[in-house]
């Protein structure tokens, strides 16, 4: 029996991790130790050297070392080292872990030389630059070469001379490029992340292309899996990057759903409101969610993405992460950095400074400003040129005195708003240097072309205030690479605070919202005029945070992280209880004589529902619950076996289930438990005596008064209880209300109650002490076996419902009452021995199963021992098994409904007073929680679905008398 294991004392998450990280430091310290023994400390780590020179070799060029050489061979740590976790192969030899980095652009682009020859160069960009400083780790890159090769003898040669810099290509055809990376990628995700929206202009014509727009965006990413899937080896840990891939960790777990996958995006996550607007946002964040732990720059991203799940899916977010049935997608912020050792070597090469010289010497009579970008929108170039503009207006003794150089990169120069940002930007430039310039000199100096590494980092150090004014960014790695290079001049940043580095470079930097050109101008004339304390102090800051926080320690830390990650999901998944064994619990169903059939009915028997938690929600349809139509045959089948009890337990009042099940003939237990009736005959109550209801007016004011205040939220008034459901109401604010809520009734209304608070992940219900099903259970087993005058012990019992725990808001207690849940324990025989198990029947030597065909089934829960699990769980001394704490119970008429029916105590306890009415010994029970990974029940099935599909197959199966597997220990 499952027992609680969840209360069991794991070191936590932030144990293990902190234990780790201090490992992790000491290794690196220990390795460093030994580097500097072993190589008389003349390595400092620099993997390009500083050759400043394309080799040719083989048909692909070498790229420049110091720009950014993806070294060939292999440069390693162990898996140990990287992350705490060796991978022992076959031979018991520890593996490096290796690393198969998964982006659409390769950090390499291939430029055709010949028809079997490749020149390689580094591409620019953000996640490049990062990936390229970490170092040391077995990293294999799969992606886009940034070229169409159709032919297979190009393709050939291109794979060969990639391999040698560990680099694997994925090949995209011109059409798939068109419609994925300029269409989908560039001209859909990459706005809407960056708040830019979907696409305005033509906005027909972008809706009809959409469609077809997001099929390549699919088929690309398949196209990615599928390499991927030809390299993996197990144990490789899968590290998917960006917007251009959000389906891939949904593809790679299809293929084998024990690959470690992370994903990580590089652009911000915008909010939930924006994310709502995408017509296939459902279907990305579900794709996303397959990976084991996601990434963002910020926790604000990271916020945003889980409420985007939590509000569009309908999902559980958790301050770990994304829950959905029990299984965790963790995410975090994993504040990308730099190599920036990279840029303090270059600053001492005679090349570099020669050009910080020259550059000196140019700009000698002026202070400089530098904007370095991508040309993108999301850059805010017009925004900074007209800021600038500004400032000259402003400051007509500046004019002379100082100049800005803005290196804009062309970048995706297919896409029709690149160009016409080109455009507008070349227009304003024009005008201001028309406007402020000299026949010898212009303000502004616009570079439309990308700069070598070099030389951009001579630039970097000559700058007295770069100027950062994205309208959005991820992170901005151009204010961390000034900020490395300005180790003597401490210059001044000015920095958007919509990049993501305004996190982290905030204190040092000067903040300013681009759209406010006032704002900025004037920042650019206080960072000009800053006095020098100031300056160094600001620096320091930064410089600190920049030299700290680098690409490396981003990679280690979410490679770590996802391989804990993955361990944490496996200790998890051991807790959860199996899938249900259909074909063993129907091969027991056939073999036995008298049947005990439990069902729950929401979200049991009813139709799953699609889009809950989405505020789109058909409330009004999905309010009146009705059961799966599949399920009117097989209910038939069931309930007219004369062998066979159904009972319907569930939350609904009687006319609920009256209307869904007046026509079979089963008993049918109302209110969880208070109500009972075999269909056909009367209600009468099951309620324990005393059942004080007085609480009920009160609670009810309260709920009336969040109901008016909660949107879309409603609250049922049942006879022995009260239930708030917000389940259509914006979550995270019905959340809120709940726990307001709560907080109200703790402190007023049932402060001194005797009631129960059952939370749901979208109600809360109050019901008085002892309204639970595990309670009722005995009283409704009690009446079954006295009306029916059983004679024949109940050899079978399969118990099926989504039957909930107690409170979680407090849940210290929640041990200590009998809940919903419990009923699945209340069957199990093996519970510490009570004098109620004398109504059992025990099993005498003839009853032992005698073959092996009766053996409990080969599965971990029918072998281990119940009682022991049950004893180890936390609840041992608290829990009480249901059928004793009923024991002082009687039941009693009660005043709520006059034509109930009810029998006499003494007749209700004679059921367990020395008869034998129940035979199970542990092979012939079937407990079964629906849609619930934390459960006390033996087994689990997802959805009503999964129900349907087994009672379908129950009763096809009862009705032919015949199983027709013949092995009823092969497990379904
Ligand atoms: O490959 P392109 O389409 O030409 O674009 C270049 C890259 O741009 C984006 O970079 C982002 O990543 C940076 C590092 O994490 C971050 O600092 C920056 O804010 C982001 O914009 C894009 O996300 C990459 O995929 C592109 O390769
Ligand atoms: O001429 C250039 C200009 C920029 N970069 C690099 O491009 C990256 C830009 O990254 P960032 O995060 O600032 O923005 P992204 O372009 O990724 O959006 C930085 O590493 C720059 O060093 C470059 O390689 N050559």
């Amino acid at each position: 029996m499952p027992g609680n294991k969840y209360n069991s004392r794991n070191p936590t998450r932030v144990e293990r991790l902190l234990r780790e990280r201090e490992q992790r430091r000491s290794n690196r310290a220990f390795l460093q130790h030994d580097a500097g023994n072993s190589h008389g400390g003349s390595g400092d780590g620099d993997d390009g050297g500083s050759c400043g020179m394309e080799r040719e070799t083989k048909g692909a060029r070498e790229v420049n070392c110091e720009c950014g050489t993806i070294p060939n061979g292999e440069a390693g740590l162990t898996a140990g080292k990287m992350s705490g976790n060796g991978c022992k192969r076959s031979n018991g030899k520890v593996m490096k872990q290796r690393l198969l980095v998964v982006a659409n652009r390769l950090p390499v682009s291939a430029v055709r030389q010949g028809e079997d020859s490749w020149a390689l160069e580094i591409s620019a960009g953000g996640l490049v630059s990062a990936l390229l400083g970490v170092k040391d780790v077995d990293a294999k890159w799969i992606g886009w070469a940034g070229v169409n090769v159709p032919d297979e003898v190009g393709q050939r040669a291109l794979t060969k001379a990639l391999a040698e810099k560990r680099c694997i290509p994925v090949f995209l055809d011109e059409e798939i490029v068109h419609q994925y990376y300029n269409g989908y990628c560039n001209n859909v995700l990459w706005p809407l992340f960056h708040y830019l929206g979907l696409p305005q202009e033509d906005r027909l014509a972008t809706t009809r292309s959409f469609q077809s727009q997001f099929d390549a965006y699919k088929r690309a990413n398949q196209m990615f899996a599928d390499v991927v899937n030809q390299h993996y080896q197990e144990g490789d840990v899968v590290w998917c990057h960006d917007y251009h891939l959000m389906f891939l960790p949904k593809y790679l777990k299809e293929y084998n759903s024990k690959m470690k996958v992370g994903w990580f995006l590089h652009t911000p996550f915008p909010s939930s409101e924006i994310h709502r607007t995408l017509p296939s946002r459902s279907e990305l964040l579900r794709s996303v969610l397959a990976a084991d732990l996601v990434g963002f720059h910020t926790y604000d991203y990271a916020r945003h993405f889980v409420s985007a799940c939590t509000r569009i899916l309908g999902l559980e977010g958790t301050p770990e992460g994304v829950e959905d049935q029990g299984r965790l997608t963790r995410v975090a912020a994993f504040p990308i950095g730099i190599d920036s050792d990279r840029f303090k070597r270059a600053l001492e090469l005679p090349a570099v400074k020669e050009h910080i010289n020259e550059l000196t010497q140019r700009f000698a009579d002026r202070k400089v400003m530098l904007g370095v970008d991508r040309l993108d929108m999301i850059k805010g170039i017009p925004q900074k040129i007209l800021a600038f503009e500004k400032f000259l207006e402003e400051n007509p003794t500046w004019r002379d005195k100082v100049v800005l150089l803005q290196i804009a990169v062309p970048t995706r120069t297919d896409v029709p708003e690149y160009q016409k940002l080109t455009s507008q930007v070349h227009e304003i430039v024009g005008r201001i240097n028309g406007r402020f310039g000299t026949l010898t000199a212009v303000p502004i100096h616009h570079l439309d072309r990308s700069l070598d590494f070099h030389a951009l980092c001579a630039l970097y150090a000559v700058t007295d205030v770069a100027l950062v004014t994205s309208l959005r960014d991820g992170m901005n790695l151009v204010s961390y690479e000034f900020v490395a290079c300005q180790g003597e001049k401490k210059g001044v940043l000015i920095l958007s605070e919509f990049a993501g580095a305004a996190q982290s470079l905030g204190a040092g930097a000067l903040l300013v919202n681009p759209w406010n050109i006032t704002e900025v101008a004037a920042s650019i004339g206080y960072a000009l005029n800053m006095p020098a304390d100031e300056r160094e102090k600001r620096h320091r800051h930064n410089y600190a945070h920049v030299t700290t926080h680098t690409a490396q320690d981003w990679a280690e830390t979410f490679v770590s992280e996802l391989n804990d990650t993955v361990v944490e999901a496996q200790i998890r998944t051991r807790q959860v209880p199996p899938v249900l064994p259909t074909q063993i619990a129907i091969g027991r169903y056939l073999q036995s004589k008298n049947r005990l059939l439990i069902l729950g009915f929401n979200a049991t028997l009813t139709e799953p529902i699609e889009s809950s938690g989405v505020r789109g929600g058909d409330q009004i349809k999905e309010m009146e619950l009705k059961l799966h139509p599949d399920l009117k045959v097989p209910l038939t089948t069931l309930s007219n076996d004369k062998q066979t009890t159904v009972v319907v337990l569930s939350g609904s009042d009687r006319s609920v289930l009256d209307d869904n099940f007046g026509e079979y003939n089963m008993w049918l237990a109302a209110e969880n438990g208070m109500f009972l009736r075999l269909t056909g005959r009367e209600w009468m109550t099951t309620m324990p005596e005393h059942l004080n209801m007085d609480w009920v007016d009160s609670v009810k004011h309260v709920f009336e008064y969040f109901t008016e205040r909660t949107p879309r939220s409603h609250f049922e008034h049942r006879e022995t209880s009260l239930v708030w459901n917000y389940k259509y109401a914006d979550v995270e604010f019905g959340r809120l209300q709940a726990r307001d809520m709560l907080q109200h009734l703790w402190t007023g209304p049932i402060s001194n109650a005797a009631v129960d608070v059952v939370q749901g992940s979208r109600s809360v219900e109050v019901r008085s002490v002892g309204v639970t099903k595990g309670a009722a259970i005995d009283r409704i087993l009690g009446e079954i076996v006295h009306s029916k005058s059983m004679v024949t012990p109940i050899d079978y019992v399969l118990c099926i419902g989504h039957f909930l725990g107690k409170n979680n808001f407090h849940s210290q207690d929640a041990g200590a009452v009998v809940q919903d849940e419990d009923i699945y324990t209340f069957f199990e025989p093996e519970l510490p021995s009570e004098p109620v198990n004398s109504s059992r029947l025990k099993s005498n030597d003839s009853n032992k199963q005698s073959d092996d065909c009766n053996k409990p089934p080969p599965d971990k829960r029918l072998t281990e021992k119940p009682s022991n699990s049950y004893k180890s769980s936390s609840r041992t001394s608290s829990h009480r098994n249901p059928r004793t704490l009923l024991r002082s119970e009687r039941r009693m008429p009660t005043n709520h409904n006059t034509s109930v029916g009810w029998r006499s105590p003494q007749e209700s306890m004679s059921w367990r007073e020395g008869s034998s009415v129940l035979d199970l010994k542990g092979d012939n029970y079937f407990s079964c929680a629906v849609g619930r990974k934390r459960s006390n029940a033996r087994y689990l099935l997802n959805s009503s679905d999964d129900v349907v599909s087994f009672l379908k197959e129950l009763a096809d199966a009862a009705s032919q008398g015949v199983h027709s597997v013949s092995n009823p220990n092969h497990a379904g």
